[in-house]
Formats: structure tokens, sequence, C-alpha cells
């Protein structure tokens, strides 16, 4: 094992998804066996009591990659010498919400960590953000970080991916590890666009092999878009379990590698590919090796794709245009 702890910072550390993140983190499924992990964990005071609790819980696990936990209300002390921060700490939404009405009472927090990420993050962070609504609130701590390269922030759409591979799967009937290159484009929102024309299915094209256009846009494509908020009607409460496992599937990826001949979906700052405007935080196809992510080029956009993709990235730049509104951009 390596001797020098890596430092992972998360926000929202007591929350629902805090408490099945945490663990997965402290055994070693973010980072690998042999890598040693000190967790710094984010809360506000009225959550520290409950955050001692979970801290305690870690504790008695005895995990051997965990070798230190700390805790506080303070992001300027949190960050401190951060190497990866996973942002979720955030107001979920609850029934009749879309993501974007959390605008206003979320994008305020983002602001702030932004800031204090700059000032005393690691030379090589890596940010990840779950906190609805994802994208802009990334978009947020980006703009408030100036000396932190723009490339280093990301959104969480792997959630959305999983449950389009988890889709995909059954009505195929092959298990997911047979499915390849598929893609969420644009917000992690409800006019996310989940693409299966360039997927595989066992090696071939996903579209031909489902052969089924009905399907595709009245049960997949909406099923994969509004399944938070089915998640919130059955549960009570927005996904946590999920959530977490895709932040562990995005962030390992990002800092350990895409399998050879696939692709993940990640939310990151657009340089115009895809006529996506530069800047936005959008998801795209990407490859990643040893914490760099590229754009995947070349993919032929067909009509059907190409408004739906326009459709989610048109309301990225509403919400850009509702956060400059709010001074929130740095
Ligand atoms: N991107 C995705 O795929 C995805 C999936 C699921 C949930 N989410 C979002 O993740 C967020 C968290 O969800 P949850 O179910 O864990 O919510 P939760 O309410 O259970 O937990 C959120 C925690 O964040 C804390 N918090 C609030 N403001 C904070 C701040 N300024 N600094 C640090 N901590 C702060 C709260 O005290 C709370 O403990 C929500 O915004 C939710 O919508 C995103
Ligand atoms: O839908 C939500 O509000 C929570 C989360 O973003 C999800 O996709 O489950």
């Amino acid at each position: 094992m390596s001797t020098t702890p890596v430092k992972v910072a998360v926000t929202g550390a007591a929350g629902q998804i805090g408490y099945s993140l945490l663990f997965r983190i402290a055994s070693g499924a973010l980072l690998g066996p042999d890598t040693p992990v000190e967790l710094r964990l984010l809360e506000i005071t009225p959550a520290l009591k409950a955050l001692e609790g979970v801290v305690m819980e870690l504790d008695d696990c005895a995990f051997p990659t965990l070798a230190k936990v700390e805790i506080g209300d303070d992001p300027n002390v949190i960050f401190d010498g951060a190497n990866v921060a996973l942002l979720i700490g955030a107001r979920p939404r609850t029934k009749g919400m879309e993501r974007g009405d959390l605008l206003e009472a979320n994008g305020a927090i983002f602001t702030v960590q932004g800031k204090a990420l700059n000032d005393h993050a690691a030379d090589d962070i890596r940010i990840t953000v779950t906190g609805n609504p994802a994208n802009t609130n990334a978009l947020i701590a980006k703009s408030n970080a100036p000396d932190i390269p723009a490339e280093r922030f990301s959104a969480l759409t792997r959630l959305d991916h999983n449950r389009a591979l988890a889709q995909l799967a059954k009505k195929t009937g092959t298990p997911v590890t047979e499915l390849r290159k598929l893609t969420i484009w644009g917000n992690h929102s409800a006019t996310q666009y989940p693409d299966i024309f360039h997927a595989e299915v066992a090696g071939k094209n996903a579209a031909e092999v489902v052969n089924d256009q009905n399907w595709l846009e009245s049960d997949f494509i909406p099923t994969v878009q509004k399944r938070g908020a089915a998640i919130i009607e059955a549960r009570g409460a927005s996904s946590a379990a999920s959530a977490a496992a895709a932040t562990i599937d995005h962030t390992r990826d990002w800092l350990r590698g895409s399998a050879d001949g696939d692709w993940l979906s990640m939310a990151v700052v657009s340089d115009g590919s895809y006529d996506v405007p530069e800047g936005l935080i959008s998801s795209f196809p990407v490859t990643t090796k040893d914490g760099n992510w590229e754009i995947v080029q070349g993919l032929e956009i067909n009509e059907f794709s190409r408004a739906r993709i326009d459709a989610s990235t048109t309301e990225l730049g509403e919400e850009r245009d509702a956060v400059t509104a709010l001074n929130l951009l740095g």
C-alpha cells in the first residue's frame, strides 16, 4: 500500500447520498485497495452532530484503506489540500419540482465552495458536482475558481448513463457488460438526451438491434429523463444509493481511465464540440485517462439527435442566464 493518503473532500456528508457514499470510498471503491484515503467531510453546523455519528460508524468498520477523517463546517478548512472534491451538499427537490427550481436555493453554496477550492485545494484537484442542478452548480463553482483549470470541474450524468444502460439491457435481454458507447447529452434534467444511435449491444449497433422507434421515443427516452422524479414519487425521497454509486463510477473512471473500446457520459466544459455552446457544462461522450478527459470526436449526429441535443443545451444556456442574473458567476 502506498503511504500518502489521497485527500477526498465530500460535502453534504451527513445527507442521504453521503451515508451510502462514504463507506464505499473508505473501503477502497473509489481509489482501489492499495491507496489510503483521508476523508474530509463538510456539513452545515446543525448537521455536524449527525456527522459525528457517521464518523463513529466509519471507525467501527475498521477499513484498512481509511487513514483519517476530518469533519467541519468551514470549506476553507475542509478543502485544504484536497485532491478530489465530491460536491453533494445541496437541497434535493421534492415532488412536483424540476431540478432547475433549485437554482436559487443551491446556487449560492457553489460560489462559496468554488472560491474555497480555488484558494485551498491541491494542485491536482478533480471536482465532481452531484448536488442539483448539477451542471449549472458546476458552472458556478468553476467560474468562482479562476485559478483551477476549467477541465477539472465536472457534473454527474453517470446516474442517467447507468439508468439508460439498465433500460437498454432489459429491452434487448443483454447483460450490461455487453453494452458499449451509450451517451447522455446535455443537462442532468428532463431535457437530457440518452442516445443509442452510436451504442453497441454485443458489438452490433443498438438502434438497429432495438429497431423500435416507438419504444425509443415513447418509453426509453422519457423513462431515463424522468427516472429521478419516478424515484421521488415512489420513495418519497430522491435517489441516494444509486446516486452514490454513480458518483463513485464517474470519479473512479475519471481518475483511473475508461475501458478500451468504450466511453462514458460526463458533464464537462464545452469547447464547442457538436455545436454545444462553448463554456457550458454539458454532458458528452468522453474517454478518460489518468485524471484527464477527452470528448469523443467525429460522431455523426442525425436530425433526431440534433433536435434533442439542442433542446437540452438551450436549457443550459437559460440556466446560465438565470445564475448570471442572480450574480452567482464569478
Ligand atoms: N446528479 C445526480 O445524479 C443526483 C442524484 C441524486 C441526488 N442529487 C442531488 O444531490 C443533492 C444531495 O442529495 P441528498 O439526497 O444527499 O440530500 P440530503 O438532504 O439528504 O443531504 C444533503 C446534505 O447537504 C448538506 N448541506 C446543505 N448545504 C450545505 C453546505 N453549504 N455545505 C455542506 N453541506 C451542506 C445538508 O445539511 C444535508 O446533510 C441534492 O441536490 C440532490 O438533488 C443529484
Ligand atoms: O431527480 C432528482 O431530483 C434527484 C436526482 O437528480 C436523480 O436524478 O435521481
